[in-house]
């Protein structure tokens, strides 16, 4: 592991979680942060988010090795534009993005000619902001690397070992499929909670509080991921149109099937295709991929 300095910019729930990492978990490794808010700024430096937190991008990168871009998708270009003239010969430029080939396109422009390795840690909650942070989010989760074909191996290497000394496992793959397989495995499951919460509280017979009283079940688990962070989550539909949309098509497809077995009463269907469900989620169990706590993201309820 080569990286002496790590810079990270945006010091929300993930940029903050990458900070205290670092410091637990690699020792002599030195960082330094930076954000766009006063604010987030100064709650950082109460936290210790990062060693040294600056108060202009192009300060916080003096000296990295490697730069991680934490801020929403939508704001990755502009970030990337503000650390150029701070930026070290030679330096990783990553990010930590939901969505990868439109952050790519808009990191190799912005930045040409510099080494862009971009990365996504699959490692989350529904908080937001320099409070939410915590040294072991990234602990046994799939952290996807996407490097760009002329990518240097050994830099490659680098940003890997950099995840897996974070407790991270991690897998490379190209962004366009990266984007295609999150399309389905987190994009579209956000959008369902975000319509099925909103569509239940809409509903003139069922009134707002019935919808708090009565969610202490399946409902619930949904008010969670609805609860997340509404701009991180526009930048995601707006920069991963294409995948969302073909996964949306095939969603749409099922669910119609589903209706119509409702419809139908053809409850063998339903039972097979909640067999099949049921079977998938005791394979991820089995594997040892659901969320290792148990309680995770009701702690703050
Ligand atoms: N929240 C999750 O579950 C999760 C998981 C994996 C990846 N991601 C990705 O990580 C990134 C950050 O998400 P988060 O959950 O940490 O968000 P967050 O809202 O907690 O933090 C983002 C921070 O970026 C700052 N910021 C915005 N524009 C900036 C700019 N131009 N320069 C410097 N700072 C700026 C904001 O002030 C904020 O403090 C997003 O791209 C998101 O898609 C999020
Ligand atoms: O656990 C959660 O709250 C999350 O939504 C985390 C989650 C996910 O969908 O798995 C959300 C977005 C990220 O890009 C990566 C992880």
């Amino acid at each position: 592991m080569s990286f002496e300095k790590v810079a990270i910019i945006g010091l929300g729930l993930i940029g903050g979680s990458i900070g205290l990492a670092v410091r637990q978990d690699m020792p002599g490794v030195a960082t330094s942060g930076y954000d766009a808010d006063p604010k987030v700024r100064e709650r950082a430096r109460e936290r210790q988010l990062a060693d040294v937190i600056a108060d202009n991008p192009a300060e916080a990168v003096e000296g990295a090795d490697l730069v991680i871009l934490c801020v929403p998708v939508g704001a990755m270009c502009k970030a990337a534009k503000a650390i150029a003239p701070g930026l070290k010969e030679g330096c990783v430029i990553s990010d930590v993005g939901s969505s990868k080939r439109s952050i790519t396109e808009a990191l190799v422009k912005a930045l040409p000619g510099r080494t862009i390795i971009p990365a996504h840690p699959v490692a989350g909650t529904e908080h937001s902001g320099p409070d939410a942070g915590f040294a072991t989010l990234f602990h046994q989760r799939w952290c996807i690397v996407t490097p760009p074909e002329d990518a240097p191996e050994d830099k490659v290497a680098e940003l890997v070992d950099f995840w897996e000394a974070l407790g991270a496992m991690v897998e490379t793959m190209d962004a366009a499929h990266h984007d295609r397989v999150l399309a389905v495995t987190s994009h579209i499951p956000h959008l369902i909670a975000y319509t099925i919460v909103g569509t239940a509280s809409d509903l003139e017979e069922v009134t707002r509080s019935e919808v708090i009283k009565y969610s202490a079940g399946g409902f619930r688990d949904f008010t969670r991921i609805a609860a997340s962070d509404p701009t991180m989550w526009r930048d995601v539909f707006l920069n991963n149109k294409d995948a969302v949309l073909e996964m949306l098509d095939v969603f749409l497809t099922d669910l119609a099937l589903m209706r119509e077995a409702i419809r139908a009463g053809d409850g063998e269907m339903m039972h097979d295709t909640f067999s099949r469900t049921r079977a998938i989620r005791r394979s991820i169990v089995a594997l040892g991929q659901d969320d290792p706590r148990p309680d995770f993201g009701r702690e703050h309820d």
